[in-house]
């Protein structure tokens, strides 16, 4: 794993980092691999960087987009990642209906939709089932309890490493989530995140040593490169 922290002095500046580091990872990959695949995160931190993706002219048809958690409600509910997503970025450009991969949140229960993500991704990876897929990049913001995608403390999520998606807890409501062993499949994994209130859950997850399952964002080690943006008012007390 190859870690890089960066804190930047406000939010525009994070999301004009963000947005040229994931440029730079589409090109790589349409380059080398003639696609660029994508898994978004959901919270209000990346609004402003789908926006300011939504204005880039680029190769839409060469790039496929997945979410790696998403809330158990329709997609046209006020707290759906997909709806958020398409509102700011996907409904403001030319990308193939097809490119879009949204979790199934429909379904007779989030059991079955997860299996028919993962079911999804594997046939979308053409995987064998025995090594996981690796997506190009995966965007993750990380909430105040130290969360990442929906993996929250001391759920049984985080115990799941043979699936690639599955059954987060939030508080007693189900979400789809893809799990800490998929995550690390990456090629670059990029957390985005901003304001005061995540400093202490930070400290945690930097902290030499501490409990995974009580801060769920260090269990995030991928096998490429893993980069930490912050802003000042969530990183400038850090130590890294
Ligand atoms: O619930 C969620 O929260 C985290 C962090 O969101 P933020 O609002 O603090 O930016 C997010 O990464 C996750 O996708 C989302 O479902």
């Amino acid at each position: 794993m190859n870690k890089t922290v960066e804190v930047l002095p406000d939010q525009p500046t994070l999301v004009a980092r963000a947005l040229e580091l994931i440029l730079s990872k589409l090109d790589t990959a349409i380059e080398q691999r003639g696609r660029f695949t994508i898994a978004l995160s959901g919270g209000s931190t990346p609004k402003p960087l789908y926006e300011a993706i939504a204005n880039q002219k680029l190769p839409w048809d060469k790039i496929n987009v997945f979410w790696g958690d998403e809330r158990y409600v329709p997609p046209d509910h006020p707290d759906s990642n997909e709806l958020m997503t398409r509102r700011a970025w996907l409904d403001r450009v030319d990308i193939p209906a097809a490119n879009i991969h949204p979790v199934p949140t429909l379904e007779a229960n989030p059991e079955l939709a997860a299996a028919k993500y993962e079911q999804h991704l594997k046939e979308f990876f053409n995987s064998s089932g025995v090594e996981f897929p690796a997506l190009d990049l995966v965007l993750l913001g990380m909430g105040d309890d130290a969360h990442t995608a929906s993996l929250f403390p001391h759920t049984e999520a985080l115990k799941v490493r043979d699936r690639l998606v599955t059954v987060g807890n939030k508080d007693g409501n189900p979400r789809i989530s893809f799990t800490y062993p998929f995550i690390n499949s990456a090629l670059s994994v990029i957390f985005l995140v901003a304001g005061a209130n995540k400093r202490p859950a930070l400290a945690q997850v930097f902290a030499p040593v501490a409990d995974d399952f009580a801060y769920p964002s260090r269990l995030i080690r991928p096998q490429g490169e893993l980069w930490w943006l912050l802003d000042a008012a969530a990183g400038s007390e850090l130590q890294h």
